[in-house]
């Protein structure tokens, strides 16, 4: 079974062929790359002045949801400097000597990309430090008391982080970073701009209206945007018999409900605990644990995935006692509001 048709809203999920189309559509520049305009006003100055000095640009932590641009922008970065591009990720970094295989065979210039970095291995994080700092490295010859540490130069290079979970990242490692790049959900005309680029590539005739109601049901997510758009595509496809695709608003609503997309974005994970939160919960105060058990995910995908987006509609609030359904969410679900503190009367075996 193909990913994209399971969860076609999971900004994580990607399935070959989505990531062959991925890699297809990635802007090359920052001039092509659509929106996030602070943080690429910052990436440039910060590029620029590199350039200008002749040394390698500082290093970069690109932290935000997923599916928003930080492997596109880590590539964009080496593609601007001209640089060769070294790719890795945390979950492939197990053990301090992976990272020194990778670190001692740099060449000078060359950018590293580390995604998923919050998911490298203790003791490699250790040496990155001093490897950011001194490009430098220390390693150990022999063991026991006989071992040493021989100190081995590394060429200079520029580190580039992804990570999901900024907050995850311990201090020393963050501090290290000469510029860390929020990345925020993309707003409708952004990502009516990314899907008009893409349909260009993928040769689908469609509307600006047709466009418009795609951006609404996106989760301010390019990776989302182009997905749907895939589906929209296939419908349109299908439809004119393969005569051509064609696409106006009456197949986009047609398609994506077809998908269990609503009107909102909101997929399938997104209603689970949404109804659990109000019907259940009488919309909080509830923990993020008791929400993931409850609809029966890991709490950091609902942390990573799910609530930024529910938080950033205004579904969901956060607050120190727990997660709370804001008013506009009891009206998306067409529920009446329960009265507060509904949620204690449950039997405790509910909760
Ligand atoms: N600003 C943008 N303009 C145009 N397309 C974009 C933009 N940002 C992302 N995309 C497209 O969205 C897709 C996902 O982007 P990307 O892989 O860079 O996200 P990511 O932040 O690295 O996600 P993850 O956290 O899952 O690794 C790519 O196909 C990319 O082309
Ligand atoms: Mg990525």
């Amino acid at each position: 079974m193909n990913h994209d048709d399971l969860d076609l809203t999971d900004p994580e999920l990607a399935s070959e062929a989505e990531l062959a189309f991925e890699g297809a559509l990635r802007p090359k520049s920052l001039q092509e790359f659509v929106g996030q305009s602070k943080v690429r006003g910052q990436l440039q100055l910060l590029l620029t002045a590199a350039q200008l000095q002749q040394r390698t640009p500082d290093h970069i932590l690109l932290a935000g949801p997923p599916g928003l641009g930080k492997t596109t922008l880590a590539m964009i970065v080496a593609h601007e400097g001209g640089r060769p591009l070294r790719m890795s990720s945390g979950p492939a970094i197990q053990h301090a000597g992976d990272l020194a295989a990778i670190l001692s065979s740099l060449v000078p210039g060359e950018v590293l990309f580390i995604d998923e970095i919050h998911r490298m291995a203790r003791s490699a994080e250790e040496m990155l430090y001093l490897a950011m700092e001194d490009f430098r490295i220390d390693i150990m010859v022999g063991k026991g008391a006989g071992a040493t540490s021989v100190p081995l130069d590394l060429a200079p290079f520029t580190l580039v982080g992804a990570t999901t979970r900024a907050g995850l990242l311990p201090n020393p490692l963050r501090d290290r970073f000469g510029f860390t790049a929020h990345l925020e959900f993309y707003d409708r005309g952004e990502l009516e701009q990314v899907l008009e680029r893409a349909a260009r590539m993928l040769g689908l005739d469609i509307d600006g209206e047709a466009l418009a109601e795609i951006a609404g049901r996106c989760r301010g997510t390019p990776r989302i945007a182009n997905r749907l758009l895939r589906r929209v595509r296939d419908y349109a496809l299908v439809h004119s018999g393969g005569a051509g695709a064609r696409a106006d608003l009456e197949a986009v609503r047609a398609a994506l409900e077809l998908y269990d997309v609503d009107a909102l974005g909101l997929d399938r994970l997104d209603r689970a605990v949404m109804t659990i939160l109000l019907e259940r919960f009488g919309g909080g105060p509830v923990g993020l644990n008791t929400l993931a058990v409850s609809v029966g995910e890991e709490s950091e995908t609902i942390e990573a995935v799910v609530e930024p987006f529910l938080v950033r509609i205004g579904l969901i609030t956060r607050t120190p006692r727990g997660r709370v359904a804001a008013p506009a969410a009891w009206r998306h679900f067409g529920l009446a509001e329960h009265a507060p503190g509904v949620e204690q009367a449950l039997p405790i075996d509910d909760l």
